[in-house]
């Protein structure tokens, strides 16, 4: 077996940084590019590799993916900003890439995970089965002040599920009498609350609160390294190049959906 050729976007960031040191220490795995701010993505840049990994910001890592798709290369996504629209435009993009996007022999595969930590993608699964059969459901992610998104997007991706799962058990809004003072009740995402902290000291943390009348369930996932995700991005890059078409979740490649 030949190693799987792997570049890195956004490779002097946070989680740019810790990729890159896993690729290398992997079994299999060679890290053939390190792209950051100001270096193009192409068929050269992107130096022979088979996937490329993208840990950059909200505001270009759609750009990335078009453009990785455009050198040939499999993408696996960890940068947040992703929804329906963008998604739907790089399922376009696959399309477009007949025959190799259309899931035949060689087809190009993207991998977007809003969390690649085994502990928030089973919060995330354990959420979505719980959702039913509660009135009240409420999310609060806790992250570090660096982080420039809010909420989260492995919030976003859990409020969502919820959503449909209350949906498909026809179960309205959770109740709520407020009146006034809105802004301290969090964002609405599809109809859930979601609340984000950020605290000095925090790296990546999720709880997930079910309540009925006399009775709560709370999920909780804490990152307290980043190294937790490290395990999850090895796997999505050898899995990618061998599922065609647009994954959403690790949940998927893990078979927990
Ligand atoms: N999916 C997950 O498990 C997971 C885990 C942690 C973080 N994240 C997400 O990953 C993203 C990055 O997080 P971080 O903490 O590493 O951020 P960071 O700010 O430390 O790193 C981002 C890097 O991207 C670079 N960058 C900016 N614009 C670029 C461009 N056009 N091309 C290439 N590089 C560019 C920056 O210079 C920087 O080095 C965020 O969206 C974050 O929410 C996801
Ligand atoms: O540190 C971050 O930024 C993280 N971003 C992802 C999110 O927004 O869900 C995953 C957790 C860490």
């Amino acid at each position: 077996m030949t190693d799987i050729k792997v570049a890195v976007l956004g490779a002097a960031g946070r989680m740019g940084t810790q990729t890159c040191a896993a690729v290398e220490a992997a079994e299999g795995l060679e890290l053939v590019a390190r792209l950051d701010h100001g270096d193009p993505v192409s068929r050269d840049t992107l130096a022979g590799a088979d996937v490329a990994v993208d840990f950059t910001v909200p505001s270009v890592t759609e750009a990335n993916v078009h453009a990785v798709l455009d050198a040939g290369v499999h993408a696996v996504v960890g940068t947040t900003g992703w929804d329906d629209e963008s998604r739907a435009r790089v399922t376009a993009h696959l399309a477009e890439l007949s025959p190799r996007g259309t899931g035949g022999q060689g087809a190009l595969g993207v991998l977007i995970a809003p969390n690649f930590g085994l502990s928030a993608v089973l919060a995330m699964t354990f959420a979505a089965k719980a959702a039913r059969y509660f009135e009240s459901a409420e999310v609060v992610e806790l992250h570090h002040p660096n982080k420039v998104d809010a909420p989260s997007g492995t919030a976003r991706h859990t409020a969502a599920a919820i959503a449909t799962a209350r949906a498909e058990a026809g179960l309205g809004t959770s109740p709520d009498a407020t009146e006034v003072g809105w802004e301290a009740r969090g964002a609405d995402v599809d109809g859930v609350r979601v609340h984000a902290v950020r605290l000095r000291g925090l790296v990546a943390h999720e709880e997930i609160l079910f309540g009925n009348e006399g009775e709560q369930l709370v999920i909780r996932q804490d990152s307290f390294d980043r190294a937790s995700f490290m395990p999850g991005v090895l796997l999505a890059i050898r899995s990618v190049v061998s599922r065609p078409g647009l994954t959403v979740g690790l949940e998927h490649v893990l078979d927990l959906s």
